[in-house]
């Protein structure tokens, strides 16, 4: 038999604290009821769907997505592709055929002003006329609990678009964080005695901060390692396309081919031009600094 389960439906862009609350009582009703604690998300993001919007950017990639609603305890997470096909299901094909029969669905946690089935005709009340006929459950979050998170992931992004990372990550309740992998750059960093591990990320829907150098943390081969990191267009050596890269402190070992997660921690300045690679390198020696500065503020 296919397991029981209670479900939460959304694309929770982030898993940010006010998501986390909602998550929790999905887990803690899962336990006393004995359901199974799911999410059902969709993806791609209905509007890179439906109006072909590629300049989305959204704060997780769908694997990141996944392991932060795992790590919350949630045991299973169902992602639908958003098709047209799917969006246009009426209502009650929607709860009939993939809620009920696909997903054994006996209880759904959701917000009051959840909408769905094709062009969002179905609300809430729909939602318990559906759940009388099909024998599931409905629990709504009502306005003043969704009013009480002042979060919201649209918050979080104008954050990260401003390099206020102290309030992203307190909106998150983690670090933000990429996750890609490090590959070959110009040879240049080395030079200036700097080497950067340069970040491809391959989702290209994933938000990256504004331009800027930051503290930041990864964790290479079990040991936490801090560096500085630069995203910009590198206008000192005529650079013009972004990239990524990251000086990791105290820290000499050949790491291409490592698919990294790299934590944000601190914002520390614009990126800049400079009339020579010589006062490039007098700045990263100050961001140094700074950033060992902050590290130990951390640490305290
Ligand atoms: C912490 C840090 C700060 C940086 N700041 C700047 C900057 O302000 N302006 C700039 O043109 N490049 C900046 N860079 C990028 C350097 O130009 C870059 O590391 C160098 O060109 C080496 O690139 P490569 O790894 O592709 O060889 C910075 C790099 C790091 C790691
Ligand atoms: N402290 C360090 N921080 C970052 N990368 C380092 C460090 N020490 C060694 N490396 C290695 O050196 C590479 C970067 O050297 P670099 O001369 O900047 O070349 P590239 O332009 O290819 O990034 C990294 O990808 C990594 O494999």
């Amino acid at each position: 038999m296919k397991s029981e389960k209670i479900l939460t439906i959304g694309t929770y862009d982030g898993v940010h604290i006010g998501h986390q609350k909602i998550l929790k009582r999905v887990v803690a009703l899962a336990q006393k009821e004995e359901l199974v604690p799911t999410v059902l998300t969709l993806f791609p993001h209905p509007r890179m769907v439906l109006q072909k919007d590629d300049t989305i950017k959204l704060l997780n990639t769908i694997d990141e997505r996944i392991e932060l609603l795992k790590t919350i305890g949630i045991e299973k997470v169902i992602v639908k592709e958003f098709t047209k096909e799917f969006a246009n299901l009426s209502a009650k094909d929607y709860v009939e055929q993939i809620l009920v029969e696909e997903l054994n669905t006996k209880q759904i946690v959701i917000g009051y002003d959840h909408h769905f089935g094709k062009n969002r005709s179905a609300n809430i009340d729909d939602l318990k006329i559906f759940a009388k006929e099909f024998n599931f459950k409905v629990e709504e979050i009502s306005a003043q609990e969704i009013e009480d998170v002042t979060v919201s992931s649209t918050k979080i992004r104008e954050a990260l678009n401003n390099g206020h990372i102290e309030i992203v990550n307190a909106y998150l309740g983690y670090n933000y964080f990429i996750s890609g992998e490090v590959v070959k750059g110009k040879g240049i960093g080395r030079t200036l005695d700097y080497p950067t591990a340069n970040i491809h990320i391959k989702e290209s829907y994933k938000l990256i901060p504004r331009d800027g150098v930051y503290v930041v943390k990864s964790v290479i081969d079990n040991t936490t390692i801090f560096g500085m990191m630069n995203i910009g267009t590198n206008p000192t050596v005529s650079g013009k396309s972004r990239s990524i890269e990251v000086h990791f402190f105290n820290f000499d070992k050949d790491i291409y081919g490592k698919n990294l997660k790299i934590e944000f921690l601190h914002w520390l300045r614009s990126e800049q031009k400079f009339e020579s690679l010589e006062a490039l390198k007098k700045q990263l020696n100050i961001d140094m600094t700074d950033a060992l500065d902050h590290i130990k503020t951390i640490n305290a």
